[in-house]
């Protein structure tokens, strides 16, 4: 087998890979820099590998690999293949952030920044002041479900690698660094970056981003699934009278939340949207529902109904945008000792970086969280209905203890988010950013997790029922 053939086999199995369910070759593979320490034993490089699509422009990937000139036991799990090493001889190539003598090297080049910048070739690793790094630490890959790849060293710092890049600025590192100057209380500090000068498009592509490590954290995700199973075990109580309540949960995130979008709009451009842009807004939210109906086509059956959702948001004028996270969900909050943390401000991975940078709504986040309490009950609901343990009354009073949860808890976090009742125009943006969320989720379930499909249908279905005029 060819080395592009095992890149492909081993990309296509990437839990990272967006770009799964289309057509693809692994097309130009470029070295863009070799990291300071590596050696005749052990050399880390870090290619960019271009993803080209049939009929799209391409994406392009990073995969550091560690390069050995002989097999890894320890590291059988992340081999990809062999290569032909810079004197001809064959090395083994691995996945490098599997391996804790590769991730040394990145650690101690950030070490080596102090609180400036260092250069390796092209490569260039920047550090924010006030942290000490432990460079005894040892790495450890995050494992689960993840856009990048995430290495903790020790409970000192952890880096986030990032999969898929585009030249220019990631919106995690300069959020992070903007949050991280001004002393935001809800993010973990930013202790540095790696960015790499790219020779062919003579500009920046940001390759890392090392921070924190929370090491109290608790995944928000986490933390609403255990309420609602404890929901469920007391089926015939309500929220408020089981242990696990997560309503004051709720309302907390709902003011970090808060008060995250007001430091971002100190520190970040705002703008007021016109009649224009609104209208485009709209047209945008259809067309990419058109598009998402020749992935999934069962949601051909919403369109009509989400034509009034998109209309009243069309009607709207001076609508305010700014910097937002742009893909939150429960999976993107920790909570810490310290309160709620939240997490990759990277935006949604399926848009183009430049979109993402756009000032958008604030209410985009919203109906994020709002559709991840939604998530959290169906899909608990749906592993109990898969054991058929309980027959059909089971059945039917789970499903209402999980629209019961989902309800109170984005009641809770409105309540803190918005201090009071929603508007007529922040209700038609958050139905607008829901239905659109919900759309986004069918394409991601579609590709990533198929059974799961049905619960962003769901969703579309009650909110195109509720607008519908019929
Ligand atoms: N600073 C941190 N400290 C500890 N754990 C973290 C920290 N940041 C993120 N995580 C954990 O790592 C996971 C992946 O992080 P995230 O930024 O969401 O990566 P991705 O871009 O791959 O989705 C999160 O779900 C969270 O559990
Ligand atoms: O990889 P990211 O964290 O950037 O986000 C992607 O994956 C998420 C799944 O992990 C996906 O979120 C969807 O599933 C969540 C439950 O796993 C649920 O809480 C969210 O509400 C739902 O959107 C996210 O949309 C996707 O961008």
């Amino acid at each position: 087998m060819t080395f592009t053939d095992a890149l492909k086999d081993y990309i296509d199995g990437a839990r990272w890979f967006g770009g799964k369910g289309r057509e693809w070759q692994v097309g130009a593979v470029r070295r863009v820099g070799t990291l300071p320490g590596s050696g005749d034993g052990l050399s880390v490089v870090i290619e960019l590998v271009e993803i080209a699509y049939t009929g799209a422009e391409p994406d392009y990937y990073q995969l550091p690999l560690a390069l050995y000139p002989d097999q890894q036991e320890r590291l059988g799990h992340a081999l990809i293949g062999t290569l032909d090493g810079e004197d001809g001889r064959e090395v083994f190539a691995y996945d490098a952030v599997h391996d804790r003598e590769a991730m040394g090297l990145w650690l101690r080049a950030f070490a080596s920044a102090a609180d400036g910048k260092v250069t390796a070739d092209d490569l260039a690793f920047h550090r924010v002041a006030g942290h000490d790094l432990d460079t005894e630490a040892h790495s450890t890959l995050f494992t689960g479900e993840q856009s990048n790849s995430s290495v903790a060293f020790g409970e000192d710092s952890l880096m986030k690698v990032f999969r898929k890049v585009t030249p220019g600025v990631n919106p995690d590192v300069s959020i992070h660094e903007v949050l991280t100057r001004a002393g935001s209380d809800h993010v973990a500090a930013l202790y540095g970056w790696l960015d790499v000068v790219d020779e062919t498009t003579d500009s920046t592509i940001q390759l890392a981003m090392l921070q924190q490590f929370l090491r109290t954290a608790t995944d928000g995700w986490e933390l609403a699934l255990a309420s609602v199973r404890n929901l469920f075990a007391e089926a015939d109580l309500h929220a408020e009278e089981v242990g696990g309540d997560f309503a004051g949960e709720a309302a907390r995130l709902g003011r970090a939340l808060a008060e995250t979008h007001a430091t971002l709009a100190e520190h970040f451009p705002v703008g007021v949207r016109d009649a224009e842009e609104m209208a485009a807004l709209a047209d945008a939210m259809r067309g990419r529902l058109r598009a998402a109906i020749e992935v999934v086509p069962q949601l051909a059956a919403y369109e009509a109904g989400l034509d009034a959702t998109y209309d009243a948001l069309a009607a709207l004028t001076d609508v305010t945008v700014q910097q937002v996270h742009g893909d939150l969900h429960l999976g993107q909050t920790l909570r810490t000792v310290r309160g709620w943390k939240i997490v990759d401000f990277e935006g949604e991975p399926a848009k183009p970086l430049s979109e993402r940078l756009l000032p958008d709504s604030p209410w985009r986040d919203v109906a994020g969280m709002l559709r991840s309490f939604d998530y959290a009950p169906r899909v608990v609901a749906m592993t109990s209905f898969a054991l058929d343990a309980g027959g059909d009354d089971q059945e039917a009073q789970l499903a209402y203890r999980a629209t019961e949860w989902s309800e109170r808890n984005a009641r809770a976090f409105l309540a803190a988010y918005a201090d009071g009742d929603l508007g007529e125009t922040e209700q038609t943006l958050l139905d607008a950013y829901v239905a659109d969320k919900a759309v986004y989720e069918a394409v991601y379930e579609a590709r990533n997790r198929p059974t799961w499909v049905q619960v962003p249908l769901d969703a579309l279905d009650r909110l195109s029922e509720s607008k519908d005029p019929a």
